[in-house]
């Protein structure tokens, strides 16, 4: 959501900060300073960053203030957008505009063993695995970066179950080819585009335990008692077509919009400028209900499809574009390679994801 929108939204004697936020990080080991207790949200963790100056942009406030607070100089490294964050603390309203920055070897070697910052603060790497499971206390607006985190640069999509229809038992034969050609612990759409073939869903999450899944967000409200499903599937999947509708029932001031999955994050298809308005809306609404998050968008096609071929593709500028527009972490899809992941980020991406390429 545009910045201007959201200080609308709220109130307006209360005027909102824009942050820069850098989520500095050398492969599993992150950068975390620690605020002093005279500061906002003091005696807490946080990633390194500051104030956004009237005339600077978002990625040369981030420039300066890593360089301002640690001496690290980021402006040759791949500043990748995660989203923009708004929340308010009560005393303060933010709106954090979050990037993240993959140090060099040679910058990780020169700044490993940094554990004070210029400003005198306490700064300190820590393991990526400890960070997402909340052993640092961190202001409340980071909980949402850290479910953005947990995303991986490569997402594998699955075969519709249409794919097999030719097979004696199209589901059976849908689980056995997935279960076979996933890789180790990815993390799978299960895009099954057919109602009520949950249960090929569940076998093959029975078959592969190591992987994690984004399902159609119908399964988990369904079936949340199911073990299987519950510890597998970290987030509900919602096609534009549903996120518009959604959109639209809350124009109209319906209260349909409540059916959506309320126990786990949402990722959601958007194909244009409106469905990203209508995902940073439902983004910015679950926020506020402190609902688990929108953690992501599959923006597409990027490419040209095998199972889109009458639709036209977006090309790199475009989707980056589009991808700007965005307030959280955003997905290439549409003829893309696993390779594809740096392209991705030089656009404005953290990831990408396709069927066929993906499946080993
Ligand atoms: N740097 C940083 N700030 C964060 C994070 N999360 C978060 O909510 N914030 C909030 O964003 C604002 C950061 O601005 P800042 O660091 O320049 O603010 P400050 O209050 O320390 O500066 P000041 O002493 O000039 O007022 C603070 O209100 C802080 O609580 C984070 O991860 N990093």
């Amino acid at each position: 959501m545009a910045v201007e929108k959201s200080t609308s939204i709220k109130n307006n004697s209360i005027k909102t900060v824009n942050v820069a936020v850098a989520v500095i990080h050398y492969q599993n080991q992150y950068l975390l300073g620690f605020r002093a207790a005279s500061q906002h949200q003091g005696n807490r963790y946080e990633f390194v960053g500051g104030k956004i100056d009237a005339h600077e942009t978002a990625k040369q406030a981030l420039i300066r203030e890593v360089a301002e607070e640690t001496g690290i100089n980021i402006a040759n490294n791949t500043a990748v957008k995660l989203g923009r964050l708004h929340h308010d603390y009560g005393d303060k309203q933010v709106c954090l505009q979050v990037y993240r920055i993959e140090v060099t070897a040679q910058q990780y070697a020169q700044y490993k063993n940094l554990s004070c910052g210029l400003e005198g603060q306490k700064l300190t790497w820590v393991d990526k695995a400890k960070l997402l499971a909340g052993h640092y206390d961190l202001p409340a607006a980071n909980k949402t970066i850290l479910v953005w985190l947990q995303l991986p640069v490569q997402i594998t999509i699955t075969y519709p179950l249409a794919h097999f229809n030719g097979f004696p038992n199209p589901r059976a034969a849908w689980s056995q080819y997935h279960h076979e050609h996933i890789a180790a612990d990815a993390l799978v759409y299960m895009r099954i585009k057919v109602a009520g073939a949950e249960d090929s869903i569940e076998r093959l999450l029975q078959l592969r335990s190591d992987i994690k899944a984004i399902a159609p967000d119908h399964l988990h409200t369904d079936k949340a008692d199911n073990a299987v499903i519950n510890r597998q599937i970290i987030a509900g999947h919602l096609t534009q077509t549903q996120l518009m509708q959604w959109s639209s029932s809350v124009a109209k001031e319906s209260m349909s919009y409540s059916a959506l999955s309320t126990n786990l994050p949402l990722i959601v298809s958007c194909h244009d400028a409106d469905s990203i308005n209508a995902a940073n809306q439902l983004a910015f609404f679950r926020l506020q209900q402190q609902l688990p998050p929108v953690i992501g968008i599959f923006l597409a096609p990027v490419e040209c499809t095998q199972t889109h071929p009458d639709t036209p593709p977006l090309g790199w500028e475009a989707w980056s574009k589009l991808a700007e527009l965005a307030d959280m972490p955003v997905i290439g899809l549409g003829g893309l390679s696993p390779v594809m992941s740096e392209q991705a980020m030089l656009h404005g991406g953290i990831a990408v994801a396709g069927i066929r390429q993906f499946l080993k």
